[in-house]
């Protein structure tokens, strides 16, 4: 059974269980008067098996979210689960291990190492953990990504496109259970970047992983599932099944409040 709480957070799907939650997550930056909140007591969370995107205005706090949920950074104040393990309060180390062996991260700038072949960049993090992986299933990564005839080059001699599909599987070489794509297509021209979104569907579609992408892009949110959107620091939307135009006006939304909001500061000034 449901607890209200947990149906009434933003991103909640009913029968489908989460993989990550945040409770009153709340994210200050400096203190006195030049702090700045950049999570203002936020309730999330994130469906297992879907592909959830974050909008949100610039400043109004996606990839602070993305961080604390990740555990990449700290929290102010609040809580955040990965699975039922609490993130918050856990010591540095036990930190990067939860990231390295239950995460996979995939960044605008691609962060491949430049000096290993693909090959080996897919499976550095599992080398570093000790890990074996599991039979069969980086193969079908590879092969799903079509990655088979790239495998021995090195990121210079592949293009952004290569490069962000290594990166790709890379991040679901471990079979985690939470991806995080930064901005995946910020870096890639229109038709590499369609290729990383569709990946990054069939990789819940038909690999049943979960995943939660910030993104600029109303056309690149269109491939999830939900878009949950930020505002000053607060979850203020969420829509399911997105399309590009709906989340268009949605977006567009934001600038007619920002309109408004500097039109009564002018007003106060005069
Ligand atoms: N290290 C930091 N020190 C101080 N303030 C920060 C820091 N990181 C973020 N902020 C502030 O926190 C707020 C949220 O920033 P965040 O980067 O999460 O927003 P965002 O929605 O991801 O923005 P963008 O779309 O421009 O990347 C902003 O006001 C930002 O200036």
């Amino acid at each position: 059974m449901f607890t209200s709480a947990a149906q009434d957070a933003p991103g909640a799907v009913p029968g489908r269980g989460t993989v990550a939650r945040a409770r009153g997550l709340t994210k200050a930056y400096g203190t006195g008067e030049t702090a700045v909140v950049a999570l203002d007591s936020v309730d999330v969370d994130i469906a297992r098996g879907r592909f959830t995107a974050v909008m949100g205005p610039s400043g109004s706090g996606k990839s602070t979210l993305m961080h604390c949920l990740a555990g990449l950074d700290t929290v102010s104040a609040g809580q955040v689960w990965l699975g039922d393990t609490e993130i918050t309060g856990l010591k540095d180390g036990e930190l990067t291990r939860l990231r390295r062996d239950r995460i996979g991260f995939v960044f605008q700038s691609f962060n491949l190492i430049p000096t290993l072949t693909a090959a080996e960049n897919i499976t550095l993090p599992m080398d570093i953990a000790g890990r074996k992986p599991e039979p069969g299933w980086v193969d079908q990564v590879i092969d799903s990504l079509g990655l088979r005839d790239r495998l021995g080059h090195r990121p210079a001699q592949l293009s952004g496109g290569q490069q962000q599909r290594v990166a790709c599987a890379r991040a679901l070489a471990s079979r985690p259970e939470l991806i995080f794509a930064d901005e995946p297509t910020g870096n890639l021209d229109s038709r590499s970047g369609l290729e990383v979104l569709g990946f990054l569907r069939s990789a819940v579609d038909d690999l049943g992983q979960s995943v939660v992408m910030v993104t600029h892009d109303p056309g690149a949110a269109a491939h999830s599932d939900l878009v949950l959107f930020l505002g000053d620091g607060r979850i203020v939307d969420r829509m399911e099944r997105p399309t590009a135009d709906t989340v268009l006006e949605r977006m567009k939304a934001f600038d007619v409040v920002r309109g408004r909001l500097g039109d009564d500061a002018v007003a106060r000034e005069d």
